[in-house]
């Protein structure tokens, strides 16, 4: 395989289920391709499709029509023998962890080892590694029942990478662990996609989580893919409505500072990093309430909007205005018509 030939392809993939008799479409004509060594965001709201569709990339669900290729092999091709192997250098961690509960953290990371048939010895010392790589040295006869849900995450990842795969699949992976624990198995899998190059799909409803660590991302709304694309073309120009809805879930907010001489400023990264909001002030001195801010840093740059309030004395508005547009920021003023 050469570098940027992609590591999963999906191609005209269709996806249904019979429920009570009916056929419900689940995924509608999914076209994607991720690369080696991504971190592959799915994103959408609940029911959208998202946990099907990567269920269905280690085939754990079968498409209805279509083609998934992963790694250069057609999953549909292979027996049930050879899909075991596949599944094997694709691995899936879950929201609920999905450790065995009669097992220390040790005997679950040696369970696929002992699966495979490798070696007790080695065996034995693979785990001690992975156990020290995911930060778990000291918790190795810790039962899943001891440990909190960071560190039985850290277990499943741990297992996941046991058997050396090419791909891990994260079905909701930090959705049942609070926002501290969040960053920092959000940041074992950046470490581990860094270090080792294995590809990372993550699949959330979070766009936080999409913001904290992918490269690309494709959004789901009602069974299509409406938009995918790198996380910041997608942060700077949500081109469909469910992508304005994930990247400005406040839109509607906005509504309540029309009629008080607000303009919108938009942070699409292509602004300079420089304090512009400061600088405007020291440059047109002109005294600016901020009545709203929703701003992210993606990899050092600036993305976001902000809502601020104009002087009342229009020529020194239309200065902050100008002064903002001469920036290259999207300015729009929050008129009797906007919203
Ligand atoms: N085995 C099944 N049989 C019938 N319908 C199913 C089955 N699995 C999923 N569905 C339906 O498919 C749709 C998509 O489900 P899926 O779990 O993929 O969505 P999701 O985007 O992951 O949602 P959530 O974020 O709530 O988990 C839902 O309407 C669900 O009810």
């Amino acid at each position: 395989m050469d570098a940027i030939s992609p590591i999963i392809k999906i191609e005209n993939f269709n996806k249904t289920f019979l429920l009570n008799g009916e056929k419900v479409t689940v995924l509608d004509d999914i076209n994607l391709e991720i690369e080696k060594g991504d971190i592959f965001g799915i994103i959408g709201e609940s029911g959208a499709g998202k946990s099907t569709l990567v269920r269905c990339m280690n085939y754990l669900e079968k498409p209805t029509s279509g083609r998934i290729t992963v790694d250069g092999q057609d999953l549909s091709r292979l027996t049930e023998r050879e899909l075991r192997e596949a599944r094997r250098s694709i691995c899936m961690i879950f929201q609920q962890f999905n450790l065995l509960m009669q097992r220390t953290a040790e005997r679950n990371i040696l369970f696929p080892l002992e699966i495979a048939g490798v070696g007790k010895q080695e065996a034995k010392a693979r785990t001690r590694e992975l156990l020290e790589l995911v930060g778990l040295s000291d918790k190795a006869d810790h039962y899943p029942s001891q440990l909190s849900g960071g560190q039985k995450q850290r277990v499943a990842i741990a297992r996941a990478l046991a058997v050396d795969p090419t791909v891990i699949l994260c079905d909701e992976a930090t959705s049942a662990l609070d926002p501290a624990t969040t960053r920092s198995i959000l940041a074992l899998l950046k470490d581990i996609n860094k270090r080792l190059g294995i590809t990372i799909v993550v699949v959330t409803h979070e766009m936080s989580v999409i913001e904290e660590i992918c490269q690309h991302v494709a959004i789901i709304d009602k069974s299509r893919i409406v938009e995918a694309g790198t996380v910041q073309e997608i942060f700077a120009h949500p081109k469909t409505q469910a992508a304005q809805r994930l990247v400005y879930p406040d839109a509607k907010m906005m509504e309540r500072f029309i009629g008080k001489r607000c303009c919108r400023i938009v942070f699409d990264g292509s602004s300079s990093s420089s304090p512009t909001v400061a600088s405007m002030i020291l440059e047109c001195k002109a005294p600016v309430n901020i009545m709203y801010a929703d701003m992210r840093d993606i990899d050092g740059v600036a993305f976001g909007e902000l809502v601020l309030q104009l002087p009342e004395d229009e020529n020194l508005a239309s200065k902050v205005v100008g002064y903002f547009r001469t920036h290259n920021l999207f300015v729009e003023e929050l008129g009797d018509n906007a919203g």
